[in-house]
């Protein structure tokens, strides 16, 4: 192909990959999710879900041991493909690995005296917030995107604006039950197995097959009343950001900062009694994108700073525009006669825009796209907004504040004592002029280091192992691996994670 041929082939992959995303993923993305709703929703009319468990999980064990009889030639990893999986990059180790089918999609039990729901790891957030919010519960935290698996926020984190108050995903987890390397089956909680309990979380999948996990429940009302706070000014931003995370009359918790010295705090509580004149179904296929919908309470004419979102909307309120990545695949997906005629095909799957992204769409997201989140203590946000302006110049940031204890495993607070950390997300196109991948990565996972603390691992990682390991207390995690004899068994986390790991 002439060259000429290439770059128009490029130009036209960059600027109308929407012809792409409208005419084919999004009704592909609709079906998709159409079947699986249908599917789940008979498999529970039939209650059959809780039978199937226990032949689903004796079929991992099986396959376990049978690769055991094999000699343990590769190390494990789950078959899932990795276009699939809600991270940039595909997981490259799955080509060399011995995959094991984990084919563990359902809700099993809704115990409401007892107040947990038990699922197994492939239930997705969606799933759980349709089968759970009809019948006034819900979990403590729900990480927002329909497609997130309980598997993979176990094995790796999950957060939401409930963060303040019920920490991480794993802290809302009552129990795990894991097929390990041996083809045994072990439970684990506070109680029994405590320090597997306490290593699963940011393990990756490297310490066992997770199988079920029970994950504890709250009574959830019909509405959130959200108020929106208008800040101007970084210090007065911080300073009323880290007074909404630490008041415990909120029950949820978030920022979106739209520059250096703007944003919108906003502090949200369950109720069943919203004023009808301020109810605003934001999920409503036609309505504007949550982060521009939040945008327009900076400009001081918009009086109404408190409203009232349906449960299900407000867990799923950056589903619709993916947080704000949206707008660099549909430019005009926010218009509201797109929004009319198609809003109710938004969002594309992540997975589907992941499987049909060509090396072009790869190297310009690679090179001039950042997808990231780090988490930093609260003490630090001041620095570390300033340090992003410098590094990256990226806006919308999402600020999300997470309440981080001491129990022991790879992520506890690092001052001796539990204390309010922040998820500062940033996702988008940098407008610094010097911003390289590698070297801009790296100084943001320096100043995490410097700072106690981490970096979310779905997204790419530049650290070396021995950073990693600096970064991530590795103690528990490697008594935990020789105990249970995970070395042939499983790879160690930063073989799954690093940028070495991931194409
Ligand atoms: C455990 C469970 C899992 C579910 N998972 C999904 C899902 O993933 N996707 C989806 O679209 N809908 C799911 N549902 C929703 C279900 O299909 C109903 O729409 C929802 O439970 C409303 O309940 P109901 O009041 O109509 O009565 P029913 O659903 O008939 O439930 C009455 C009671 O029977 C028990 N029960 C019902 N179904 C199940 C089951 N599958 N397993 C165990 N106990 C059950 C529960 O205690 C429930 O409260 C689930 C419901 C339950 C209880
Ligand atoms: N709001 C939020 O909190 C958000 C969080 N995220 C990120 O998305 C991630 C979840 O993405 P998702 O696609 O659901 O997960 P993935 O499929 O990406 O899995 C993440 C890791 O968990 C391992 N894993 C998953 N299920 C099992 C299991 N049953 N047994 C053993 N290991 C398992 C996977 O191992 P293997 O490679 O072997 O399959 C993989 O290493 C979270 O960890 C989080 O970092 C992204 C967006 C929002
Ligand atoms: C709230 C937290 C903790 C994280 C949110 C992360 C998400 C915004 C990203 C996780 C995976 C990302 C992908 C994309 C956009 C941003 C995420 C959903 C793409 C859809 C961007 C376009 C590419 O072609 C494919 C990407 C797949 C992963």
């Amino acid at each position: 192909m002439s060259a000429e041929t290439t770059s128009l082939m490029k130009y036209l992959i960059i600027n109308y990959r929407w012809v792409l995303v409208c005419f084919f993923l999004l009704p592909l993305s609709f079906l998709y999710n159409g079947y699986f709703a249908i599917r789940n929703w008979i498999f529970f009319k039939l209650s059959s879900a809780p039978k199937n468990h226990l032949k689903k999980v004796q079929s991992i064990q099986k396959q376990v041991q049978e690769w055991n009889k094999k000699g343990r030639k590769k190390k494990l990893c789950t078959a899932r493909p990795g276009w699939q999986t809600m991270s940039f990059r595909r997981p490259a180790y799955k080509n060399t690995s011995h995959q094991i089918v984990v084919d563990l999609v359902d809700v099993l039990e809704i115990n409401l005296d007892q107040r947990w729901v038990e699922v197994e790891p492939m239930v997705t957030m969606g799933q759980l917030t349709t089968v759970l919010n009809p019948l006034g519960w819900t979990i403590p935290v729900v990480p927002e995107l329909d497609d997130l698996t309980v598997g993979g926020l176990v094995m790796g984190t999950g957060i939401e604006s409930a963060s303040h108050k019920h920490g991480l995903f794993q802290s809302i987890c009552l129990s795990y039950e894991m097929v390990l390397g041996d083809g045994s089956v072990i439970n684990c909680s506070e109680n029994e197995n405590s320090e597997l309990f306490y290593s699963v979380p940011w393990s990756y999948g490297t310490l066992g097959i997770l199988t079920a996990t029970r994950i504890r429940l709250i009574p959830a009302k019909q509405f959130i009343k959200l108020k929106y706070h208008a800040v101007h000014g970084l210090d007065k931003i911080c300073e009323r950001f880290v007074e909404a995370s630490s008041c415990s009359d909120n029950e949820f918790v978030e920022g979106i900062l739209f520059g250096p010295d703007r944003a919108v705090v906003m502090t949200g509580n369950f109720t069943d009694k919203p004023e009808p004149d301020k109810i605003n179904c934001i999920g409503k296929w036609y309505k504007p994108w949550f982060f521009k919908h939040v945008e327009k309470k900076l400009n001081p004419y918009y009086k109404n700073d408190v409203e009232y979102l349906p449960l299900r909307d407000y867990y799923h309120r950056h589903t619709r525009s993916i947080f704000w990545e949206a707008q660099d695949i549909i430019p005009f997906g926010n218009n509201l006669l797109f929004r009319v005629l198609l809003g109710w095909l938004m969002p594309p799957k992540v997975s589907f825009l992941k499987l049909t992204q060509t090396e072009t769409t790869k190297e310009l997201y690679e090179n001039h796209h950042v997808i990231q989140d780090i988490l930093i203590p609260a003490k630090h946000l001041h620095k570390s907004i300033k340090m992003f302006h410098e590094t990256l110049e990226v806006y919308p940031l999402w600020l999300c504040p997470f309440y981080l204890g001491q129990a022991p495993g790879m992520v506890h607070s690092k001052s001796g004592k539990s204390e309010m950390y922040v998820d500062v997300g940033v996702y988008g196109v940098p407008k610094v002029l010097d911003f390289k991948p590698e070297k801009s990565t790296r100084k943001i996972e320096k100043f995490a280091i410097d700072h106690d603390g981490y970096q979310m691992l779905y997204a790419d990682t530049y650290t070396t192992k021995e950073e990693f390991r600096n970064m991530f207390d590795h103690k528990l995690y490697d008594k935990l691996r020789k105990k249970l004899n995970c070395e042939d068994t499983f790879p160690e986390v930063y073989e799954k994670v690093s940028r070495k790991a991931r194409i």
